[in-house]
């Protein structure tokens, strides 16, 4: 594998305590400016980042097993990325692309075309952020199909945007107050093969979901089916084998469009370019957003041609949607995955870190389930009897961030410590944070 140079030391080093005398500074800034409903993981701010490495205010050198939320895959400070940014922002920031288009866009959808799934002639629309893409998504889908209804499913996540809350499972934060909601969402069971009824295989869990849409709404009603194949801030929920197979299939032949988001699975992170890759599925249409640009914001919708061009000229767009500097980020994103083999190197992760986390589960026992794909990982944590012990993850997770690890934890029940380590973290670095994660559970069980 590409050697990767790093510009920053890839060492955790604390040199005050956390939150340090600049991040204290800068949270009372904060309390007087942010809204309060914006909350982070860590109490300390950031000042720079790279490889595996987020440095903060007061100079404390943190493991970044977080990646943003699965975004910084390439790094945080990738160079290439960086040099592609400058360059455009020093030529143009924006003309907006339904005024004065741009090369940019053409070459990202170009690219999409060929990376994701599916030899059929595709198209793309880009947008900002991964909400927009799903809403965006819904609307493509229930145009072309002439068709109102929409099934999400248990502990799927897809944004914040009101379509977005209606098609995300768990009520707070993400929903909580914020209603009404938009109608025609229907959540149907997901494969949650730790949860579900032991031996439940995917093709069974599919059918049951099968039965209940057939039985409450009418295949003929739903205009799409919306899922993640490894549901993210829902815990990281690896289907059974077949589930997402059983529904594809399903689907296409009730012409209803299966729409995979990929916003959190995509650009490498499973081990492959997208994780429908996995299951042998061709989504209709594919979401997509967080790698993609190396930190800059950018989403997409990209997929069946005849789909995408069933909607009237006008009807997909906004100003910012695929702004020529984060489209400039993307392309160069997308080369540094082939250059580094980033999907070879999350395979990598996978095969260094899921025995790992296989030993604290025997060691500990308060691990119930050990899943996930690539540099996508998870530990679900339990008591006794297997109820969800979510005051364990948030006290892993501090004590962690005590000991200079940043680490996510996620899930339903909030009991599910989730890995995303940046996909060209050295392999020193990264064991060294599977170390302190084991600490860290050690330390919190007691
Ligand atoms: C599968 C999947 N679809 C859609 C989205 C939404 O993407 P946006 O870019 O955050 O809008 C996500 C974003 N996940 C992280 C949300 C963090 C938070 O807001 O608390 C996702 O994972």
């Amino acid at each position: 594998m590409t050697e990767i140079a790093y510009r920053l030391p890839q060492r955790r080093q604390l040199v005050t305590a956390l939150p340090g005398p600049r991040s204290q500074a800068l949270a009372a800034r904060r309390k007087a400016a942010v809204a309060a409903g914006v909350g982070s993981s860590v109490p300390v701010y950031a000042a720079d980042a790279d490889g595996g490495v987020i440095v903060d205010v007061d100079g404390n050198a943190l493991i970044d097993l977080g990646s943003g939320i699965a975004v910084t895959g390439v790094g945080a400070s990738n160079p290439a990325v960086a040099a592609a940014v400058a360059e455009q922002a020093a030529r143009f920031t924006h003309t907006c692309f339904m005024v004065t288009p741009y090369e940019g866009y053409v070459r990202v959808a170009e690219e999409l075309a060929a990376l994701t799934p599916g030899a059929h002639a595709k198209r793309s629309v880009l947008f900002n952020s991964g909400a927009e893409a799903v809403e965006n998504a819904v609307k493509i889908a229930r145009l072309a199909t002439g068709r109102s209804a929409v099934v999400a499913f248990d502990h799927a996540y897809h944004g914040r945007t009101n379509l977005t809350m209606a098609l995300t499972a768990k009520s707070m934060p993400y929903k909580a107050n914020f209603g009404p909601f938009a109608p025609e969402i229907y959540r149907m069971p997901m494969s949650y093969p730790f949860r579900d009824e032991p031996g439940l295989t995917g093709e069974q869990a599919a059918r049951r979901a099968i039965s209940r849409i057939e039985t409450q709404l009418g295949a003929q009603t739903v205009a799409a089916l919306v899922i993640e194949p490894i549901q993210g801030e829902g815990g990281f929920v690896v289907p059974a084998p077949g589930f997402l197979a059983t529904l594809s299939e399903w689907a296409a032949a009730q012409g209803i469009v299966f729409i995979a988001d990929e916003v959190q699975t995509g650009f490498a992170r499973t081990g492959a370019w997208f994780a429908c890759e996995h299951e042998g599925v061709v989504p209709d249409l594919i979401t997509l957003a967080k790698g993609i640009a190396g930190g800059m914001p950018l989403a997409a919708v990209t997929g069946r041609a005849d789909l995408l061009d069933a909607v009237h000229p006008g009807g997909l767009g906004g100003t910012y949607g695929s702004n020529p500097v984060a489209c400039a980020a993307a392309l160069a994103t997308i080369d540094q995955m082939r250059e580094l083999d980033l999907c070879g190197r999350a395979r990598a992760i996978e095969a260094a870190v899921l025995p790992r986390l296989r030993d604290l589960a025997a060691e500990t026992g308060v691990i119930g389930d050990v899943r996930g794909r690539g540099a996508m990982l998870a530990i679900e944590l339990v008591r006794e009897g297997g109820e969800p012990d979510a005051d364990l993850a948030k006290a892993v997770a501090a004590e962690a961030f005590s000991r200079g690890v940043v680490l996510l934890t996620c899930g339903s029940f909030g009991n599910v410590i989730r890995l995303l380590p940046p996909l060209v973290i050295g392999d020193d670095l990264l064991a060294e944070g599977i170390d302190v994660l084991g600490e860290s559970l050690r330390a919190a069980v007691g």
